[in-house]
């Protein structure tokens, strides 16, 4: 195998608590900050007490033509890693290995000037990672029809919408050919038809060999473009694997242990108190069998409504009680028991999340269960014959009986 293009080698990064000035947020003003200043550290230590590990002694290879997810809870230290990768800031312990090229796209727009054109700040961020300016003029073209901002190209993009604005910074950094592209959560700025234009680039660079390190809360996006993916929590490393099982434990910090969910805050409106699975194992084709504690301070009327959704975090399933199946119900005053059947249910092999909720249909959301009842389906075999129908991004997860009929 080639020589990795990213060595991680035990990488701590210690912080003082409170001592993130929020107006620095962003990867982009943190840039600005570094350069104006701003980010000094102060000159009186912090208390010991004050000081905890932002990163744990990470450490990881990433190789050429690899694309790699990293995915974790808000504060789980993946902003900061990235920071340390792009040079922004330094460890407090191990070290960083990088060979090639590298373009930073933190928080979209890194490196851009508020004041230049968009034709000034192409050539800008060119030189910033190392081109020569024939080199930036032969990209020019493409970046621009990428970005789909030609009208504006001569305009201070302080005057750019933030769709054009993320169209410019992403069709930059992608089309410089760094070795290695860092992207952090492109996925959730920009249009539908922009985020699937910026997911080719990106699998078309790592088809040229070049590495590319993506941060995201979509899921289905790591699923669908990663091979393999690094699971942040608290700073440390939880699993480091191939994306699909990365996510699975991803998903596994928000289950719901042993197929029971107790809502730990209940507002003081109706709610779904607790909820329990009969049992959190089925078979292709079997039902859900959910028993739901509600609580109400007075009678209303209710119904359930469900979704359930894939390993990915895809949405696949919903169903309610009403309005789909015009089956409201009553609830009175105290305790009510509620006993749900969902299903039969045509799912693939592996993981599955059921969200639920209680509604009054079409007017309101009474309450939401804040986590999800997790269950796996262990055995799929939709025509009975032998096939091992598996949770896959290529395959999906659900299947409906087909027939064929010959006709002369
Ligand atoms: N400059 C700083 N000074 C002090 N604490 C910081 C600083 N930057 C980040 N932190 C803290 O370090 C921890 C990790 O933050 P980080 O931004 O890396 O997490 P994240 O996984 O990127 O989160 P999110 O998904 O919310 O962006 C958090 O507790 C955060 O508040």
């Amino acid at each position: 195998m080639s020589a990795p293009s990213i060595r991680a080698l035990g990488v701590s990064k210690e912080y003082v608590r409170g001592g993130h000035n929020p107006s620095l947020r962003t990867f982009r003003e943190a840039l600005a900050g570094a350069v104006t200043g701003r980010f000094r550290p102060s000159a009186r230590p912090a208390p010991r007490d004050d000081r905890f590990l932002a990163l744990s002694d990470v450490s990881f290879d990433v190789h050429p033509g690899e694309v790699m997810g990293i995915i974790g809870r808000n504060g789980a230290g993946k902003s900061t890693l990235l920071k340390i990768l792009s040079r922004i800031t330094a460890p407090t312990a191990g070290r960083i290995e990088v060979r090639g090229r590298i373009a930073s796209l933190l928080e979209v727009g890194t490196g851009f000037h508020p004041e230049l054109t968009g034709r000034e700040n192409i050539r800008l961020n060119g030189a910033i990672i190392g081109m020569t300016s024939s080199e930036v003029a032969r990209k020019f073209d493409r970046i621009v029809a990428f970005s789909e901002v030609e009208k504006f190209i001569d305009t201070p993009i302080k005057h750019y919408s933030s769709g054009m604005y993320t169209r410019l910074a992403f069709a930059v950094a992608a089309h410089l050919e760094p070795e290695i592209l860092i992207v952090d959560e492109v996925l959730a700025v920009g249009d539908a038809e922009f985020q699937k234009k910026c997911l080719g680039k990106m699998n078309e660079i790592a088809g040229q060999g070049r590495t590319v390190l993506l941060v995201s809360h979509n899921l289905s996006a790591i699923g669908a473009l990663c091979q393999n993916a690094i699971l942040l929590d608290g700073g440390r490393i939880l699993h480091h694997g191939a994306a699909a099982d990365t996510i699975a434990h991803y998903s596994g910090l928000f289950r719901g242990d042993d197929g029971v969910v107790v809502e730990d805050k209940p507002p003081s409106g109706p709610h779904i108190a607790s909820a329990t699975l009969a049992t959190n194992q089925i078979l292709f084709g079997e039902k859900l069998a959910v028993t739901c504690m509600i609580q109400s301070p007075d009678r209303r009327r209710a119904a359930i409504e469900v979704e359930i959704h894939d390993g990915l975090g895809r949405k696949l399933i919903y169903s309610s009680t009403a309005p789909m199946h015009g089956q409201e119900f009553d609830i009175y005053p105290g305790t009510n028991r509620l006993m749900l059947g969902i299903g039969a249910l045509p799912l693939a092999r592996g993981s599955y999340e059921l969200h639920l909720w209680l509604s009054k249909p079409w007017v309101e959301e009474f309450h939401r269960l804040s986590v999800p009842l997790c269950f796996d389906v262990v055995q799929s075999d939709p025509g009975g014959a032998g096939f091992d129908f598996q949770q896959s991004y290529e395959r999906g997860c659900v299947a409906v009986p087909i027939t064929f009929e010959r006709q002369e």
